[in-house]
């Protein structure tokens, strides 16, 4: 596959009294799944819109493989998008409103035959668009987007509306789709499903960019220590020997202490010297959501 990386460089989008994208900078990579977050009015929205040339910028540039969106010789056949739950004709078949694609695109017929098995659609393909459920839309969208073979796919929240086996369906078609070379930017709220499923994330807030990178590596740059928690039927006692240690222990309901500063074998190891029993230990990694609130909390309440 050639280059499809996608590039962002110093995109900004001003409307009436609001700076929606504010000089906003990343790169996109080929064969990864890539998650956008952002809290509301981020700019997510705004930026795929110019992405697909749906939107000018008043400055900087969004490339895929290099061009313009609006510049390409055969869009189909290099992005697809699906940017809101996906609409179609209501009292038309799902197969029918895939060949009816298909003709604009001037794709053969019997593509539409394969997006539909593509996304798990075809026991459903003759059922008219307003009989489908949400998810049915979703997986619409995305046999819609998938029509001309794309090697790029940007997605706005195509989790909204899946159930957790729909969910988990969608994160294995876009993790394949990746697995195969292609380009892929999936918008989402939902930060455990971003952390199941991307491989890197680009974080926005107020139109800014606040951190890009693999999801891996986020996690212990930015997320701070990982807790420990410790049940004992004496938490007065261990929690007094643990901050004799040097460790800051907090109270987490009954009997629970929240301990960071220190492993958890150290814990136990405090524990056995004080003489108090544990009846639990377990260590907790900061996750994505943690990493997500730190960076854009301050950002977001300015909206
Ligand atoms: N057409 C428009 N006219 C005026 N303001 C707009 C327009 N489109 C977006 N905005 C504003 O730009 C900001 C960014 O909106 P955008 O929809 O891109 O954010 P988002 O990150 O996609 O948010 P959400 O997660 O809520 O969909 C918001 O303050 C929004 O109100």
């Amino acid at each position: 596959m050639d280059d499809v990386r996608i590039v962002v460089s110093g995109l900004r989008k001003q409307y009436r009294g609001v700076t929606a994208v504010d000089d906003l900078s990343f790169t996109v990579e080929p064969g990864r799944v890539t998650g956008f977050l952002g809290p509301n009015g981020a700019g997510k929205t705004t930026t795929l819109r110019m992405l697909l040339g749906l939107v000018a910028p008043n400055a900087g540039t969004a490339t895929i493989g290099g061009r313009r969106y609006t510049d390409l010789a055969d869009p189909t056949r290099v992005v697809g998008a699906v940017l809101e739950a996906s609409s179609a004709h209501k009292g038309r078949t799902g197969r029918n409103h895939l060949r009816a694609c298909c003709i604009t695109a001037r794709l053969p017929r019997t593509r539409a035959e394969e997006v539909l098995d593509l996304v798990g659609l075809l026991p459903a393909a003759d059922r008219t668009f307003k009989g489908y459920s949400l998810g049915m839309r979703q997986r619409l969208g995305i046999a819609t987007a998938m029509l001309g073979d794309p090697r790029v796919l940007i997605l706005d929240e195509p989790a909204n509306g899946l159930d957790p086996e729909g969910i988990r369906w969608m994160r294995e078609l876009l993790q394949g789709l990746a697995a195969q070379g292609r380009t892929v930017l999936v918008s989402s709220h939902l930060l455990s499903e971003m952390q199941a499923l991307a491989d890197d994330v680009v974080i926005v807030a107020a139109g800014k960019l606040m951190r890009q990178g693999p999801v891996a590596s986020l996690l212990t740059s930015v997320g701070g220590d990982a807790s420990v928690y410790a049940r004992t039927p004496e938490p007065d006692k261990l929690g007094a020997a643990l901050r004799q240690l040097g460790a800051t222990v907090t109270t987490e309901g009954p009997n629970r202490l929240r301990v960071t500063g220190m492993a958890a074998e150290s814990v136990g190891d405090a524990a056995l010297a004080a003489g108090v029993a544990l009846h639990h230990l377990t260590t907790e990694q900061p996750d994505l959501e943690d990493v997500f609130l730190d960076l854009t909390q301050a950002k977001a309440a300015i909206r």
